[in-house]
């Protein structure tokens, strides 16, 4: 007998409620492995991992691994991702595969299988996609996801400048705000209540972008993940404003910021960003 599995949003909007809003990013740069003295290879990815993954536990909502930086590693750096992922599921941490995947409808299948199927080694409870090639082309990933209970992360106003060229392209009609209504549409028709299971990637440092170009964050209750607290500028008090009103809905993901002082300092860091963003 099959059993219906609880939606990402409702698990999300437990660990944000239980845990508070941060969600530890592993980015693990070059340049960081060498600040923690570690070799750039994959046990300095394992290491690197398994501390940032032990900050979180019990401390943060979530944690976000970004593979590009296990994927220069090669099929061992793969090998740790899975590692970490596996770790993370036994510890009961929620993880947010930071891909950034999207392509055509019927290969996107395969990147959708690869994240977020019941059976693959790499599966997350979640996973970032690019909307480039349009909302409907994600579908395989968002019916997978609805099916196994993870959840997907549509960028929408990314934190980077160069993103506006293109996504505040069209004023009052414009490409995020395309991507905003349909996000919100599949969240309202297929539940949106705690938080919905597709959520939208909104950055910290986008100030009153999403007003100024007539965008509603509260429609269809995507969660939102807004990258760029901390090494990209923004602060509590910036989120605080910026996305007041659906605050309850927001999850802040930080990379640099808690690596920073070496692997002695990340607890007090992930411990320091969590007050900061329950103030
Ligand atoms: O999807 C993301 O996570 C993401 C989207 C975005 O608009 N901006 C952005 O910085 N990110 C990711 O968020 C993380 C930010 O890292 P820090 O600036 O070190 O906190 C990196 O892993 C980025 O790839």
């Amino acid at each position: 007998m099959s059993v219906t599995p609880v939606p990402f949003g409702a698990r999300l909007a437990q660990a944000i409620s239980t845990h508070g809003h941060l969600c530890v990013g592993i980015d693990p740069h070059p340049g960081l492995l060498q600040a923690w003295g570690l070799p750039d290879d994959a046990e300095g990815l394992r290491r690197f991992s398994s501390v940032l993954l032990g900050a979180a536990e019990g401390r943060a909502a979530a944690i976000k691994p970004q593979v590009a930086l296990y994927e220069r590693h090669g099929s061992r750096g793969l090998a740790v991702l899975e590692e970490l992922l596996e770790q993370a599921r036994e510890a009961g941490v929620l993880s947010v595969a930071d891909a950034k995947r999207g392509d055509i409808g019927s290969t996107m299948a395969g990147y959708a299988q690869a994240w977020l199927g019941e059976d693959s080694p790499l599966r997350a409870d979640s996973v970032t996609l690019s909307p480039y090639l349009g909302v409907g082309a994600l579908m395989p990933a968002l019916e997978l996801a609805e099916q196994t209970g993870r959840g997907v992360w549509v960028l929408g106003l990314t934190s980077n400048p160069e993103g506006q060229r293109v996504q505040h392209a069209g004023g009052p009609d414009s490409a995020a705000g395309r991507v905003v209504a349909d996000v919100a549409a599949w969240n309202r028709e297929h539940g949106d209540v705690p938080l919905g299971s597709v959520g939208l990637v909104v950055g910290a440092t986008t100030g009153s972008a999403a007003k100024d170009l007539g965008i509603d964050l509260g429609a269809g209750r995507p969660p939102l993940l807004t990258p760029g607290y901390g090494a990209q500028g923004a602060t509590a008090a910036d989120l605080r404003r910026d996305f007041a009103g659906v605050w309850d809905q927001v999850l802040v993901p930080a990379s640099r910021s808690l690596a920073h002082n070496g692997p002695s300092g990340v607890v007090q860091c992930v411990v320091e960003a969590a007050r900061d963003l329950a103030a």
